[in-house]
């Protein structure tokens, strides 16, 4: 049977939207995927047309895909079926509403949105125009996170009490600053900057994936969260910040944290040596995740009562297409998860369903809280505006 295709458009053409087109245009051979596959039709970048054509040049779109030079005209494309949403945190919430209010199906780039308010209204829509919407956590589509979902599930390091995830970079200058300017997206409070939502969210997907998803759906309650944040002093974003949760009834805890002074790993990205990024602890045994928490190609398990030093290790790299200049980064698993769900008449993804993205926005909104992190208000409003400046022109 021929694999079943869908129509990509692409919103905005900064650092990841090169990188996930260029996956979306990978042979889904090369990945063992024969039941859906990839078209790109068109891309939008807010600054031009030429930017957009630049942009569909480099990732080597088929002819024929169209440029655009602002949103608007994108979301009004008849052959664009779904939208790619990446543009910074700020912009996610208008940016996908425009694309729902058009239509339109979303794939939105983390962090969903700014806060959970923003994110419950775009759930809303997305249920009442029946559209697909997911927030495109890709490392939950990894082939090593669903297995180790399983073997948490099927109970083979017995019951869980806790579960510790970092991911941080070391982006700390001898004067005292950080490495990004302070107008970057990293630390710029006008596009939701700081580490919580651009770095946290995958601690907390770690933390949320095991503790929380792992459980039955009537099972599931929101934790209790407590929580501490240090902010950059040029910006006021935050640098520093970390979550202690509970969820009383399951008797486990989750420590979530994310740092932009000291790294996961000093010694390089994903270097076993200093240690796991993420440990998942049971009463019977730990997996250890090793690598970038958001692309993590290697766990090992360790039992408890073990031979000491015996580690099972498994290794899960992520394959690349060699017909097209070794392209593959490990988003192209979400885009094939989308693209089943919409082939199957399906509006969230079990993967990563609506309502855990809104707990985890809220779980975010309480640790700004505590913290006293509050975002301008054009990016925290929960109300629609089309014509918003952060729609472009
Ligand atoms: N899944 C992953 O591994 C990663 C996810 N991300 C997420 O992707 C999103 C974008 O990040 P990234 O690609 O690194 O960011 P970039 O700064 O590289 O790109 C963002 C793009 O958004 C558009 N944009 C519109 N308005 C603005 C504005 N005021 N300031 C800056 N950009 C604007 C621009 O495209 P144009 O001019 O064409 O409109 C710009 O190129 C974020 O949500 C981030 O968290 C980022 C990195 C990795
Ligand atoms: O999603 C991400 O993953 C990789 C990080 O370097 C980046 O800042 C972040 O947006």
């Amino acid at each position: 049977m021929a694999p079943y295709t869908i129509k990509w458009g692409i919103l905005a053409t900064g650092g990841i939207a090169q990188t996930f087109t260029k996956d979306l245009l990978t042979n889904p051979a090369t990945r063992d995927v024969h039941d859906v596959h990839h078209s790109v039709v068109a891309a939008a970048s807010s600054s031009s047309a030429s930017r957009a054509e630049e942009f569909l040049k480099d990732v080597k779109a088929p002819a024929g895909a169209k440029a655009y030079g602002s949103y608007a005209e994108l979301v009004k494309d008849p052959n664009v079926e779904i939208i790619y949403v990446a543009t910074p945190h700020s912009h996610h919430f208008q940016n996908t509403m425009l694309c729902l209010e058009a239509g339109k199906h979303v794939l939105c780039e983390k962090a969903f949105t700014v806060n959970a308010a923003q994110a419950k209204k775009l759930v809303e829509t997305a249920k009442a125009k029946k559209l697909f919407l997911m927030e495109a956590v890709w490392t939950r589509y990894f082939p090593l996170s669903i297995k180790i979902r399983e073997l948490v599930k099927d109970g083979a390091i017995g019951k869980i009490h806790r579960v510790t995830a970092d991911l941080s970079l070391a982006q700390a200058k001898d004067d005292g600053g950080l490495k990004f300017p302070p107008e970057n997206r990293m630390v710029n409070m006008d596009l939701a900057g700081g580490c919580l939502l651009d770095l946290g969210i995958y601690s907390l997907t770690w933390v949320f994936q095991i503790l929380y998803h792992c459980q039955a759906q009537a099972q599931r309650e929101k934790p209790k969260v407590l929580a501490a944040i240090q902010k950059y002093e040029l910006t006021g974003a935050d640098e520093n910040t970390s979550l202690l949760l509970q969820w009383p009834g399951q008797k486990t805890m989750g420590i979530a944290t994310t740092c932009m002074r000291v790294a996961t790993t000093p010694d390089g990205e994903g270097s076993p040596a200093a240690g796991p990024a993420c440990r998942i602890q049971g009463t019977k045994g730990e997996i250890q995740v090793i690598g970038p928490l958001y692309r993590p190609q290697k766990y090992r398990i360790i039992m408890v009562g073990g031979e000491t030093g015996k580690l099972e290790e498994v290794d899960c790299p992520i394959p690349t297409d060699k017909d097209r200049d070794g392209w593959g980064h490990g988003m192209f698993w979400e885009a094939d998860e989308a693209a089943r769900c919409i082939r199957d008449g399906k509006l969230e993804s079990d993967g990563l369903n609506w309502e855990e993205s809104v707990v985890i926005m809220e779980t975010m909104d309480e640790a700004r809280k505590q913290g006293g992190l509050k975002y301008p208000e054009l990016i925290e409003t929960d109300v629609y505006d089309p014509k918003s400046p952060l729609n472009g022109k």
